[in-house]
């Protein structure tokens, strides 16, 4: 299978060309297998191009030895989704195998294949490279695909946007957005903390339907009384499709992770309870689910912020955000029966559509990348099932 190793000089603390070469080379030269080519990326949008020329003199499936983060991983995959491949390869995409050596500022989708169990080391980073090595297993990995609309009145087609580990609005948008500002002053994640407090007491107005994956009959919620997924209440199969109105303090889908950062487990049910056919997990805070809000006001929203850093702080203590609910004071707490202050969606498609006056709300982030919603325009994203022949694996 013709052999690519592709690396990203820039990504996380910019180590990735001297691991390459010190670790990962000698490697896969000791092993045997013959590689095709070796390149560093040089500028962004790069990553996809080496990709697409490499496939057009080569045949077969090929593997790419990756050396980055997810947003190189997010390019190479967009590029090929849209790419028209020329010669023996038009019409007939191959499947790409990828194998993952971490590299990057966060590492999402690696660290949920292989979560951390301490300090990563050496060892650690080889893992996706000793199973390619060792013949091992993959995985397919599962594609969000977004497609931003326009208003009807402008007749333009939709701009696609894919997405192989998260699709958000809100507050987490927000953090990337601010944060990619802070990139030079702080390179590791401690920008994506920084980027929050400054985006704590936004809320944003949008509304939502949410559309079960094609399996089931309903969209799932989770329960945090059963530790399960159960149907939506305002979901059946008569009427599957359900309508949500905000605000939202956050709203973010993820596919393929369970985390975002090492220690962020974000959609933590990914892991635990797998779903079995393509699915966005959605995470989402609605300030109206608390007993005790019921206006946006600069008051309530100041009253709110400790709520949401709960969330955010559970999420960093394994997930544990998905069971906190309200007391009767309106604070998240581990106890009780209250309504839950996360609501945890599993679905196969969501469409976001921002109130024309909230700017805010019209920013999108796609594994990093931010775009803007048009005003009148709206968001439609669903979770794609790989192809048999084609598609993206990784090996783990
Ligand atoms: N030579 C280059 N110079 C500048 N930017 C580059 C170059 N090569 C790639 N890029 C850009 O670097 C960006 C960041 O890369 P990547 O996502 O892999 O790392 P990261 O952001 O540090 O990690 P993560 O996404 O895991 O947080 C990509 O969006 C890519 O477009």
């Amino acid at each position: 299978m013709p052999l690519l190793v592709l690396y990203n000089p820039v990504s996380g603390s910019s180590a990735s060309k001297s691991f390459v070469e010190s670790h990962v080379l000698p490697r896969i030269e000791q092993s045997g297998k013959v590689i095709d080519r070796v390149a560093a990326t040089e500028y962004p949008g790069h990553a996809g191009d080496i990709l697409v020329n490499f496939l057009q003199e080569t045949s077969g499936d090929v593997v790419v030895v990756l050396a980055s983060g997810d947003g190189t991983l997010n390019e190479c995959i967009t590029t090929l989704s849209s790419a028209q491949l020329t010669g023996p390869r038009a019409g007939s995409p191959p499947k790409i195998i990828f194998v993952l050596i971490p590299s990057g500022t966060a590492n999402a989708l690696y660290s949920t294949l292989f979560p951390p169990n301490g300090t990563p080391d050496d060892a650690y980073r080889l893992q996706s490279l000793d199973s390619f090595l060792a013949g091992s297993k993959t995985r397919p990995l599962t594609l969000a695909i977004t497609l931003l609309s326009s208003p009807p009145s402008a007749r333009k087609q939709p701009q696609v946007r894919i997405s192989a580990v998260v699709v958000s609005t809100s507050l987490h948008a927000s953090i990337l957005k601010d944060s990619e500002a802070l990139r030079k002053e702080m390179p590791g994640i401690e920008r994506f903390k920084v980027a929050a407090e400054r985006n704590s007491k936004t809320w944003y107005n949008s509304s939502v339907k949410l559309i079960p994956t094609p399996g089931a009959e309903a969209v799932q919620v989770y329960d945090p009384a059963t530790k399960s997924f159960v149907d939506h209440p305002d979901s059946d199969e008569d009427d599957p499709i359900v309508d949500m109105y905000g605000p939202f303090a956050y709203f973010l889908a993820t596919c393929n992770v369970d985390r975002l950062e090492p220690a962020f487990m974000i959609s933590p049910l990914a892991s635990r309870i797998p779903p079995t056919e393509a699915a966005c997990d959605l995470v989402i805070v609605r300030p109206f689910q608390s007993p005790t809000v019921s206006t946006d006001t600069l008051e309530t929203r100041d009253a709110f912020v400790p709520v949401l850093w709960s969330v955010l702080g559970a999420a960093y203590r394994n997930g544990s955000h998905v069971d906190l609910r309200y007391n009767a004071n309106g604070e998240a707490t581990s106890e009780g029966q209250g309504p839950p202050v996360v609501e945890y969606i599993r679905c196969g498609g969501w469409e976001w559509i921002p109130d024309d006056d909230d700017e805010k709300a019209h920013y999108l982030c796609n594994d990093g990348a931010i775009s803007k919603i048009e005003t009148e325009g709206r968001a439609v994203c669903s979770a794609a099932t790989p192809q048999d022949k084609a598609g993206f694996l990784v090996h783990v």
